[in-house]
């Protein structure tokens, strides 16, 4: 399927036509018309699975069922190991999907000490029932649509490999599948919910896919983009600063987005719940990142700049970001961005803008795009011409493969244009480290190279490695291509990236972090009547008797990887991301000059050059530059 405008159906009412007359969306009167206890989420990737959860938490009295065609991630989903790493994630999964039972009431000694550290609150009115399994995770789509009284369709909407408007259309292939499969198999009245980022006009795409099965049948479509990050999923989820609701002006489509906002404002204060007309909500995603990737591609304009004429791209962010009205976030110069997201996006932006004859508006967003693949380029060609224009039996380590730290995505990753480019210089090896992406999924990722250069067969100069020394033994150049923390040479850790702890052997003896606190608080959450509304410390013995009350996971089979990977401390770590590198460990293991390039502007350079490496910073003017 082809994203172009779509033109308009006689009859299509027009989402400017609001009437008055039409039930309040924020009204819970209005959501009372329409009783949800089931929910289907089809796809169980990064946004199905964490939404579907973070709803199923707030919302014990609604069954929600997330299903998928691909059998290991649902099971990896019904199991210990989740498929995607995300702080906190874990808590909320294995509190709606396998429950808690019965709790003591608090005692009065608590709700002393709690008054001590200002917790009492909480501590007065933490429930004792016992939580019921509401969360499930199925490969059986057909069934779960039939009981469905709402569909989130959270699928995978890529950009088109081929055919028309390749490169830049959505590929809506598996999003038309999610919508024939509901046309076929829902019960009449089921409310279709676009989480997938989709371009401006799919609900009429979806209202003609339903007409063509179903004639006559309403069934509601609402669009509800999602905003989260990765690396910070659950904390966006439960925190959302706005949850948008685009529906068609009719009674049917309030009725359906009240409903929706009923669920969301469960946790969600009201004032955060945006009813919109159904394109804009559409469009407002698609311009969300669109914006945000602009902001990026604007500092890397000014970080070339910055290289050629000696100024520091990290003090103009500084400087600029404290105008109010630029604001300080997403001015880190760097590799660009990377990710499934940003560039599918302006793609679908730019082409969209072209399919309505809106050429100067397309290439004004082609050129954030532009921008962004410049600055890998200029990057990659400025390893090879340092280290003598040539890389001929030279070693080059790669320290990070993720597209931004605190997540295992390696889709999209800066790292791969960055490689692609080394490639071609012929390299003796190329060791990469990542903390937390799979071995498996670089592979993936890389086999778009593998045709061109045999770069991951057995003998190509590509190896995957376990450990940063390893990777860094004997190497001509380190370069710095994810800002995890752990690659820092000058702050702490940011206590954010710690891993979480398994709610079973979490003794709450050492030290709370913001993580430790996201974790109490959804326990708080769910088992409190009054919600917290900022996070605070309970003490260890309620910390300890929640994790106690949730019901056992499923056990692993006993030749299971993923088991291995658990710290004898029972903090779940796939990869330790929590332990910084010892830079001057790595002083010693480099080859003379001891060249390190950092693309994301993480290392101090005079701490880096009293160990005798030489640095270049994108970014900045090298001090090794003539
Ligand atoms: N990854 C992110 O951080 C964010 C993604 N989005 C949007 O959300 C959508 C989903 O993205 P991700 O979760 O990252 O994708 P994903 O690729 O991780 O997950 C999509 C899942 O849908 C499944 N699927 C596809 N067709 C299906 C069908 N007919 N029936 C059952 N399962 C089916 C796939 O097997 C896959 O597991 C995209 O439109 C994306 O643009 C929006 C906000 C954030
Ligand atoms: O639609 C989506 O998929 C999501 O895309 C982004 O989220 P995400 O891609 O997970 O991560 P970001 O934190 O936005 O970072 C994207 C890329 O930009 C880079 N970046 C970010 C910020 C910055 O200042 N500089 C910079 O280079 C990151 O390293 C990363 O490669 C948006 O931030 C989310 O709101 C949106 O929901």
């Amino acid at each position: 399927m082809d994203t172009v405008a779509l033109p308009q159906r006689a009859g299509t009412p027009q989402p400017s036509q609001l009437n008055a007359t039409l039930p309040n969306i924020m009204d819970p009167e209005t959501a009372a018309n329409v009783p949800i206890r089931n929910i289907c989420c089809i796809g169980a990737g990064y946004v199905g699975g964490p939404t579907a959860a973070v709803i199923a938490l707030h919302n014990p009295h609604v069954r929600v069922t997330v299903v998928d065609r691909d059998q290991k991630r649902i099971d990896a989903w019904n199991g210990r190991h989740l498929p995607i790493h995300e702080p906190g994630l874990v808590d909320v999964v294995r509190l709606a999907r396998d429950g808690s039972s019965e709790g003591r009431r608090a005692s009065s000694d608590q709700a002393e000490a709690g008054a001590m550290d200002g917790a009492s609150r909480i501590i007065g009115t933490v429930v004792e029932s016992a939580r019921m399994p509401n969360l499930f995770f199925s490969t059986a789509c057909v069934e779960t649509i039939g009981q469905a009284d709402m569909c989130l369709i959270s699928v995978n909407t890529p950009t088109k490999l081929r055919g028309v408007g390749s490169g830049r259309a959505t590929d809506m292939a598996a999003f038309e599948g999610a919508c024939r499969d509901i046309a076929i198999h829902a019960k009449a009245g089921t409310i279709l919910v676009e989480k997938s980022t989709v371009p401006c006009k799919t609900g009429q795409l979806i209202k003609d896919i339903m007409e063509a099965h179903r004639p006559g049948v309403v069934f509601p479509i609402l669009s509800n983009p999602e905003f989260l990050s990765e690396g910070t999923a659950v904390r966006d989820l439960m925190h959302p600063d706005r949850v948008v609701i685009g529906c068609e002006s009719t009674i049917s489509g309030h009725r359906a987005a009240a409903a929706l906002a009923n669920l969301y404002a469960t946790w969600v204060p009201r004032s955060r719940i945006a009813p919109i007309n159904i394109w804009s909500s559409e469009l407002c995603k698609l311009a969300a990142n669109a914006m945000l990737a602009q902001r990026i591609s604007s500092i890397n304009s000014i970080s070339a700049i910055c290289e050629r004429t000696g100024a520091d791209v990290s003090e103009i962010a500084k400087s600029v970001g404290m105008d109010p009205r630029i604001g300080p976030q997403f001015l880190k110069a760097g590799l660009g961005f990377g990710g499934s997201c940003f560039r599918k996006d302006i793609a679908s932006l730019t082409y969209l803008s072209e399919s309505i004859g809106l050429p100067e508006v397309a290439a004004y967003w082609q050129q954030v795009l532009t921008m962004n693949d410049f600055q890998r380029d200029r990057f990659a060609r400025h390893v090879i011409a340092t280290l003598n224009n040539s890389l001929r039996g030279k070693k080059i380590t790669i320290l990070g493969y993720a597209f931004k730290k605190n997540t295992g995505d390696a889709r999209e990753s800066p790292a791969l244009d960055v490689l692609r480019i080394l490639l071609e210089e012929g390299p003796r090896r190329i060791s990469i480290y990542d903390p937390l992406c799979s071995v498996s999924d670089i592979k993936r990722e890389l086999t778009v190279l593998e045709a061109e250069y045999a770069a991951c067969m057995p003998d190509g100069p590509i190896e995957i490695v376990s450990d940063p020394y390893v990777a860094c033994t004997d190497s001509n150049a380190v370069l710095v291509l994810t800002d995890w923390d752990m690659f820092k040479n000058t702050k702490p850790i940011a206590a954010l990236s710690k891993p979480v702890a398994m709610p079973e052997t979490y003794d709450g003896t050492t030290g709370t972090t913001p993580n430790d606190i996201l974790h109490v608080n959804l326990h708080m959450e769910q088992l409190a009547i009054n919600k917290p509304s900022k996070p605070s410390v309970p003490p260890t013995s309620l910390l300890a008797e929640l994790a106690s009350r949730l019901i056992p996971e499923p056990t692993c089979p006993v030749d299971c990887a993923e088991c291995e990977s658990i710290h004898s401390s029972g903090v779940l770590v796939n990869k330790d991301i929590t332990t910084p590198l010892v830079w001057s460990d790595i002083s010693k293991i480099v080859r003379e000059p001891r060249w390190v390039f950092d693309g994301r502007g993480v290392l101090d350079e005079r701490a880096m050059v009293g160990m005798g490496f030489r640095l270049e910073t994108l970014g900045r003017t090298s001090m090794y530059r003539n």
